[in-house]
């Protein structure tokens, strides 16, 4: 144990580490793998992209998560045995990307895992007397260490919360060091599963960081399509450029106190799932037989006018800013579309622009809070919902 403790204090004290940063998102696609090296810290904090790669779930994976994924009935085993088997899958496939690299596993100094939610219950969505805002990620640390041999951290989000925040969004504190910027105001919106953004105005400190969870992504047009149209999602937004908004199912959509919560808010798919749908599909006149290309229009519809309303919140018509995406939402052409219509003089680009490939930004985000938890030496000053801690718990592989 000593020896390992003197390894990551070595580690600490470089100039520069090398991470891979992991991230396994709601739509159970695949596990993001980013190898990074990792400078400095704070805002000193330079980031190189080695390689990246999403390696594909097999549809066991899928299947398996899927059996507790957002469900308050979850089996107490499946729960237990999915721990391990996550770790193990997401251990192969780190092990397959560095062969493929030709890195050799010894020359990684640090893995940073988020691991795989499969719950997330913030008080405001529980409302279970007594206990505390809460989230659950699977694939045990320390069994990543032990199958890889390198120095693992993992579980970011339970010192969020023990800290005073809900667990989530992270994206803003790799948001502030990356990308903050003294003479722009930046706001970076992620498209996934749920939709996030966090607004950084130009050269403000951590404090004024504003940073939420919107409402649904692709995480309802994805359920629906796989539902009715038994496709992963709906590439291109074909079905639902046939259809047209159903303005009265739109306000149903939009009617959920979780849109008056105060901000920050975290959510997910606990909440936005097809039962969300149907009842608001139920209290709509001739519900039950819209059309499916009209309730993936009005879904698209859905997920931009969410983060419109989050983004009242920071941004006036007159606040000049750049807006950045990432995250599979922003590769649909019709909420691309409605987004650009709602902000026109709000020009949208990638990360790309700013030199970091929008699809490794989450697994990333992970590699930074790891390089700040071990080599961290600022602590910015935070606010509300957003306490500047180091997250993530260590394991050694010995
Ligand atoms: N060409 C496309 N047309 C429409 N939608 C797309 C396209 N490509 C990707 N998507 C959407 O992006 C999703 C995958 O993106 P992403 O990996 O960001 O989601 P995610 O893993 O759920 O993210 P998060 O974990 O942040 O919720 C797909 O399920 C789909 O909804
Ligand atoms: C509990 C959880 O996994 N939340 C995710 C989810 O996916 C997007 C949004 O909801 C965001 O809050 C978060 O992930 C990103 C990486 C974050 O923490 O910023």
């Amino acid at each position: 144990m000593r020896n390992s403790i003197e390894k990551l204090y070595r580690i600490a004290n470089r100039k520069s580490r090398v991470i891979i940063g992991l991230m396994s998102g709601t739509s159970l696609d695949g596990l993001d793998i980013a190898l990074c090296r990792v400078s400095g810290n704070g805002r000193e904090t330079q980031v190189e992209l080695l390689e990246f790669a999403t390696f594909p779930y097999e549809p066991v994976f899928g299947r398996r998560v899927r059996e507790v994924f957002a469900r308050p009935d979850g089996e107490l085993e499946k729960i237990c045995l999915l721990h391990p088997w996550i770790a193990a899958e997401h251990a192969q496939m780190i092990l397959q990307a560095l062969q493929n690299w030709n890195v050799s596993p010894e020359t990684v100094d640090l893995i940073a895992s988020h691991g795989q939610t499969v719950y997330h219950a913030p008080r405001s969505f529980h409302d279970v007397p007594g206990y505390p805002d809460a989230t659950l990620q699977l694939g045990d640390g320390d069994h990543l260490a032990c199958a890889t041999g390198i120095i693992t951290i993992s579980d970011f989000r339970q010192k969020h919360i023990a800290a005073g925040g809900e667990g989530a969004p992270l994206a803003p504190y790799g948001d502030y060091l990356l990308f903050s910027d003294p003479g722009m105001s930046r706001l970076l919106l992620n498209m996934g599963g749920i939709s996030n953004f966090t607004f950084l105005p130009a050269g403000k400190g951590f404090d004024a960081v504003f940073s939420t969870d919107a409402g649904p992504g692709n995480t309802l047009m994805d359920a629906y399509v796989q539902k009715y149209f038994d496709i992963p999602y709906d590439a291109d937004a074909g079905i639902a450029m046939q259809g047209q908004l159903h303005e009265e199912l739109l306000q149903n959509l939009m009617s959920h106190p979780f849109f008056e919560w105060p901000f920050p808010k975290t959510t997910g798919p606990e909440l936005f799932n097809l039962d969300y749908l149907a009842k608001a599909m139920n209290t709509t006149s001739g519900g039950d037989c819209i059309p499916h290309g009209d309730v993936m229009h009005t879904l698209a519809h859905f997920t931009v006018r969410a983060i419109l309303r989050s983004l009242e919140e920071c941004l006036s018509s007159d606040t000049p800013v750049r807006g950045y995406v990432s995250g599979g939402g922003a590769s649909n052409p019709l909420v691309m579309a409605l987004l650009k219509e709602a902000l026109p003089t709000l020009e949208f680009t990638n990360t790309s622009t700013l030199g970091l490939n929008p699809d490794a930004k989450e697994a990333v985000l992970f590699a930074l809070l790891a390089n700040e938890m071990v080599s961290g030496e600022h602590h910015f000053q935070g606010k509300k919902g957003y306490p500047w801690v180091s997250m993530g718990k260590i394991s050694f592989p010995d």
